[in-house]
């Protein structure tokens, strides 16, 4: 554990200055790509302006005999493209596999530069940052890179989760953390077999009837991943990060990834991962701020004046807490807006109304 002197201190002779404070930047969809599938690729550079984050994806569902490929496509795709202000960030193979260091050695050294942030798999604990930090670092001053890569963890393992404060407080460069829900099921022993949202079996049942025991009782399904997120989004706030939900594995079943991705969002998620094309629009639509939740929390503020006392309106009490919530909201849509014309003008017409 560094001093907390030392803490923004670069970590190796050379490297860019850590950051004190993680830009904001649109992130509602993560859209993962398998840089090394040809008919994928072709469509990046068309996919490429409607999304906030493209990964170019080198880890899970990348087969063993086409990691090369992938790290190579990735690097042939960051060259060839000019990405605007679109994120690109890539997930790198786990820290135990026999790829992550080849992945870091190049990707850094030919295009760092490109790089924003790096997804880190299946963090265990502040020791995976840290090795992460320092040799990236290193790799930076030998490079030649001159911003800091910041650094994504996913929580897929009962051990990370145990460990997610930490994670989450480990390094100047630590951006956000994702739920990996899959690996975690996995990792936890979970009795599913599903990438993320529920189960039917996982519910809650209303109580017997007191006068007819054989009446039928509803059944309620509950979240299995609400724990988790919490969790999370609690350590990510504590420490000046962003939450984000994961994967959402049926992609035809674009109503549940609707409502697992708004779960995510009023818990204080900033954006997920979208795995198919059909999915990139259910983050945008979802973690936007819809127009009228922005008109309303304007009007609280406008009435809150100062943003202290209680006043009424449309027969809600308004306080301090509510004008902070309601901050939260609009300062988010104004970012978002910052980036998407299209929701600019609908939060403009909204408050004309
Ligand atoms: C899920 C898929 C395998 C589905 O692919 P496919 O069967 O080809 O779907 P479609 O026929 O509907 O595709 C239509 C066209 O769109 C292209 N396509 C598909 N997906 C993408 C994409 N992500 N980006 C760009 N283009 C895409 C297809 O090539 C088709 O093109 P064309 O034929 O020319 O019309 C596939 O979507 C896929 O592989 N997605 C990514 C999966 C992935 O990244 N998985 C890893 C993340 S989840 C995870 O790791 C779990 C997590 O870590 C945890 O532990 O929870
Ligand atoms: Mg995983």
């Amino acid at each position: 554990m560094r001093a907390p002197k030392d803490f923004f201190r670069p970590l190796a002779v050379g490297a860019p200055t850590p950051v004190r404070e993680v830009p904001f930047r649109p992130s509602r969809m993560i859209h993962f790509f398998d840089p090394g599938n040809e008919k994928m690729a072709a469509k990046i550079p068309v996919i490429a302006p409607t999304v906030d984050v493209l990964l170019g994806n080198l880890e899970d569902a990348v087969a063993a005999d086409r990691k090369e490929a992938a790290r190579d496509g990735l690097v042939k795709i960051a060259r060839a493209t000019d990405f605007g202000d679109t994120q690109l960030w890539t997930r790198i193979n786990s820290l135990d596999s026999p790829w992550v260091l080849d992945d870091l050695l190049t990707l850094v050294t030919e295009i760092g530069d490109k790089l924003d942030v790096i997804m880190v798999p299946k963090v265990e604990g502040a020791a995976d940052i840290h090795y992460i930090d320092r040799l990236l670092a290193q790799l930076e001053a030998k490079a030649g890179v001159r911003r800091p890569i910041l650094v994504h963890a996913i929580l897929e393992t009962a051990t990370g989760v145990a460990g997610v404060e930490e994670i989450a407080g480990a390094s100047p460069r630590m951006q956000g953390v994702s739920l990996g829900p899959a690996d975690l099921a996995a990792s936890r022993r979970m009795k599913t077999t599903r990438v993320g949202g529920g189960h039917p079996g996982y519910l809650v049942r209303q109580d017997p009837d007191t006068q007819d025991a054989d009446a039928p009782r509803a059944t309620y399904q509950q979240d299995l991943w609400h724990y988790t997120l919490a969790r999370m989004v609690d350590a990510c706030a504590a420490h000046g990060i962003l939450p984000y939900y994961g994967p959402f594995g049926d992609i035809k079943d674009t109503t549940a990834c609707e409502d697992q991705f708004r779960n995510a969002f009023l818990l204080g998620c900033v954006g997920a991962w979208s795995l198919h094309p059909v999915q990139i629009g259910i983050a945008k639509k979802v973690f936007s701020p819809s127009p009228d939740e922005v008109r309303w929390a304007r009007r609280v503020i406008e009435a809150m004046g100062d943003g202290t006392g209680a006043v009424m309106l449309d027969g809600k009490m308004q306080d301090d807490a509510t004008f902070k919530q309601c901050q939260v909201v609009v300062e988010l849509a104004e970012a978002l807006a910052a980036r998407d014309p299209e929701l600019r003008a609908a939060y403009d017409a909204a408050g004309e109304e």
